[in-house]
């Protein structure tokens, strides 16, 4: 796997050369300053960590002394800031256990809404303003690509807010292609792309690697606003043709989220109207919907498997959202809690998209309580606390399986791995979308899971686990990876995660936050 840092900004170039000038000594000192207030640490909290007078740090910030590479990662580690590592290093955890857990933490918003609206802010002409999208790679890799085409990418100084505005003309030959082809998301290029360019050409889609993943349906939907992608050589290369007026009926031959994105946006900049059926009402897609409105596009059945769009010939509005919260946060936090026996309140979960996990938690023998009800931050998503309480878990009665929603969330499955692990009993896991996603949760059994792989699609795990620490490299698959995370947490002992950047892209500050519900996670470069 890349290094995490292989397309690291600003302080990255500001240190090419380990012989660090004065000039650029202030700009690295403004952003170690920066990182720690962001973390609301002192110098006197930070300096400790670091073994170092306050008053050094005080001049590293100020820039009237300079720092070498292998100080900058240690600064890095001491403020759990993957944004500061020196390019080349590698981040991983150090996880001290057994831990247990106490207090509330908040969801932060979601990895999948964030690149659905970096991706449709290519449709407006105006001022693009998101509120509070989640400082992750996979979200530092869209806006690295959206910078290489020309957008103008601005975070506010405290990074609430980011701005982006498009240029006139997109410029996609400079297209960086090495953070393209490390995200998924960049396949929601082609709903805006094919009404603002009659030829382009995008690398094939990356992100966690979980068995051959179809882009065919959003080629077949597509078509119909005369999109026609040939796929050679690592590229689409699209072509697209004038298309009669008229209204669009869409059946998508699968309920994907990203696809029914992507005819959203391509409805979005079509001044007629079109129908979409078998549409994903997941929450991505709604953020995406919430979106569109803000931009002027009409929709009708958010939330619902048929959308109906009336797009717009052109879309020029200075629009702020914000995405809602992440579920698949809030269901790893769940686990962190159930796995550590802890009692946790986990505040601002989207309940919507929760109910099922917490329907099966509940027959297992989940203790936890629901807070009243109240609005996301875009007025429409429902909101809750969970509050976790220490449980006796029994084996769930039956398998536990995805569907799209409103079912169980295939990104929320992993996590029943790790809860099976704590329960009484066998339960069946029966992953049938993923190739690979359940053979990299066998990693388990490394921290003492029992662990049996039927096939490569239904996963038999016996609980109670007494789990042990270990060494191990994260497998390439986000929500695997946070399950070994969250498990190594009750481990006894040291558990090394290495390699922690498919973590990085999807979860915010993971250990930092965790840290502050008393775990013992340090993070180190190398
Ligand atoms: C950026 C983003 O938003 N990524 C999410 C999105 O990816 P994305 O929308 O890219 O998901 P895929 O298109 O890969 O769909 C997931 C898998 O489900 C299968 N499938 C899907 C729907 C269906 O009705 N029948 C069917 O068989 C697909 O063939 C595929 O193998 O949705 C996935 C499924 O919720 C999530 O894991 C990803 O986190
Ligand atoms: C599979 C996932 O993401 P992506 O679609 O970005 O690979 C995930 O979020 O678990």
């Amino acid at each position: 796997m890349p290094s995490p840092g292989s397309s690291r900004p600003v302080l990255t170039r500001a240190l090419e050369s380990p012989l660090v000038t004065s000039k650029s000594s202030t700009g690295i000192g403004r952003l170690i300053r920066d990182a720690r207030m962001q973390r609301g640490l002192t110098h006197s909290q930070v300096a400790e960590a670091l073994a170092l007078e306050p008053s050094v740090l005080r001049d590293i910030e100020m820039g009237a002394r300079s720092v070498d590479l292998d100080e900058i990662a240690r600064i890095a580690a001491a403020l759990q800031d993957p944004s500061l590592a020196p390019v080349g290093r590698t981040m991983h955890l150090r996880i001290k256990g057994p831990t247990t857990l106490s207090g509330s933490i908040d969801v932060r918003s979601s990895k999948n809404a964030a690149v659905a609206l970096l991706c449709a802010s290519l449709l407006n002409k105006g001022r693009t303003t998101l509120e509070g999208i989640a400082r992750i790679e996979e979200v530092n890799r869209i806006l690295e690509v959206l910078e290489s085409i020309g957008v103008q990418v601005t975070w506010s100084a405290d990074k609430s807010e980011l701005e982006l505005i498009r240029p006139e003309t997109l410029d996609l030959a400079s297209l960086d292609v090495e953070a393209a082809r490390r995200t998924r998301s960049v396949i929601m290029f082609l709903g805006p792309l094919l009404h603002l360019l009659p030829e382009f050409r995008l690398p094939y889609a990356g992100g966690c690697d979980l068995g051959t993943r179809t882009v065919t349906p959003h080629l077949q939907a597509l078509q119909f606003f005369g999109l026609n992608v040939k796929a050679t050589d690592g590229w689409y290369n699209a072509a697209v043709r004038e298309t009669d007026g008229g209204v669009r009926h869409i059946t998508l031959t699968e309920r994907g989220d990203t696809v029914t994105e992507n005819v959203l946006m391509a409805a979005a900049l079509y001044p007629g109207t079109t129908v979409i059926r078998n549409a994903s009402p997941n929450y991505m897609v709604q953020d995406l919907c919430f979106f569109l409105e803000a931009l002027g596009v009409t929709l009708e059945g958010i939330g619902s498997t048929t959308l109906t769009v009336t797009g717009a010939e052109e879309i020029s509005a200075d629009v702020r959202v914000a995405p809602s919260e992440d579920p698949i946060e809030a269901m790893s936090l769940i686990t962190a809690a159930v796995v550590t026996k802890s009692e946790l309140t986990v505040r601002r979960a989207p309940i919507e998209f929760l109910e099922i996990e917490l329907a099966i938690l509940g027959d297992m023998g989940l203790q936890y309580d629901l807070s009243q009800e109240y609005p996301a931050a875009n007025g429409r998503t429902r909101l809750v606390d969970i509050t976790v309480h220490p449980s006796t878990l029994r084996a769930a009665q039956d398998k536990i399986h995805p569907m799209p929603f409103p079912g169980l969330n295939i990104d929320n499955l992993p996590f029943f791995a790790v809860i099976a692990a704590e329960a009484e009993g066998r339960t069946l896991i029966h992953d049938w979308v993923y190739e690979n996603r359940a053979i990299h949760l066998l990693e388990l059994g490394k921290l003492g899971a029992r662990t049996t792989l039927l096939d490569p699609h239904r996963l038999v795990v016996e609980g109670p686990t007494n789990w042990r620490s270990q060494e191990i490299v994260c497998p390439p698959a986000l929500r695997p990876a946070v399950c070994l995370l969250l498990s190594s947490m009750a481990a006894r002992g040291v558990t090394v995660l290495r390699d922690v950047y498919v973590i990085n892209r999807g979860y915010e500050d993971l250990a930092n936050r965790l840290n502050r519900l008393g775990a013992d996670i340090q993070v180190f470069y190398d």
